[in-house]
């Protein structure tokens, strides 16, 4: 089933959504950023990680996204580890960085389809949509090099409107240079997956996010 272009998670496929964070730590260097963290989000669950610069949001990111090992404890998604290679993750996920990484050689499109491999003119289609979506239709069909930091971060953003099931998005600083009308329709959008019984984790250090969210707040320094 579709709800507008997106497809509905099904019932059976929600009950198994489920991340999970047991005892989780984290060392930088010399420094140790978090010790012992645990949390369960499951379908429809949006966690909201705030905390001082430095204090290792990014970090935790790159763990539950299993891009990063975690120093002490696990994360699992559907009840296998992020690092496994068998399990779900790797199909499953929609990371977003807090850097754009938009291409200045390729057109807003052309990067869409580049960084989600679409592929043909179906592809370049989608990408068209989508980027219509996150308010930069107009631009489509700019180069990275001549597109605005704000610009660039909805071609990043723009991936959120692709018509695929990634049932977890983990999103790293996504409100950072974004306008008034970009915030709103990222919140309509976060909102909207959760709807559908998504899971989201971000990073901010705006108070900006659709309502009623799990928060979290690293210890920072000290
Ligand atoms: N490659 C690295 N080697 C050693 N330490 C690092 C490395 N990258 C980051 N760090 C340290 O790890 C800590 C956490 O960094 P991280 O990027 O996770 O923090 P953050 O909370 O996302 O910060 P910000 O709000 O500034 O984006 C910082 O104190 C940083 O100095």
């Amino acid at each position: 089933m579709q709800r507008g272009n997106i497809r509905t998670i099904h019932e059976h496929e929600r009950r198994y959504l489920s991340l999970v964070c047991h005892k989780l730590g984290c060392r930088r260097g010399n420094r140790i950023l978090f010790t012992c963290l645990e949390f369960a989000l499951g379908a429809g669950d949006v966690l909201r990680i705030d905390g001082e610069n430095g204090s290792g949001k990014t970090s935790l990111l790159r763990i539950l996204a299993g891009l990063r090992q975690a120093d002490t404890g696990h994360v699992s998604w559907q009840g296998t580890g992020v690092r496994n290679p068998d399990g779900h993750v790797r199909q499953d996920l929609l990371y977003i960085g807090h850097a754009a990484a938009v291409k200045d050689n390729l057109m807003a499109w052309e990067n869409l389809v580049f960084t989600e491999l679409l592929i043909g003119q179906a592809g370049k289609t989608l990408a068209l949509d989508a980027l219509a979506k996150a308010g930069l239709g107009a631009h489509a069909c700019t180069f990275g090099k001549a597109l605005s930091q704000g610009q660039r971060r909805r071609v990043a953003l723009a991936r959120l409107h692709l018509p695929r099931v990634r049932t977890l998005w983990i999103l790293d600083e996504p409100f950072v240079g974004l306008d008034g009308a970009a915030v709103d329709a990222l919140c309509i959008a976060m909102q909207a997956h959760r709807s559908n019984g998504g899971i989201i984790v971000y990073t901010s250090h705006q108070d900006a996010g659709p309502p009623d969210v799990r928060s979290l707040r690293l210890p920072g320094a000290n």
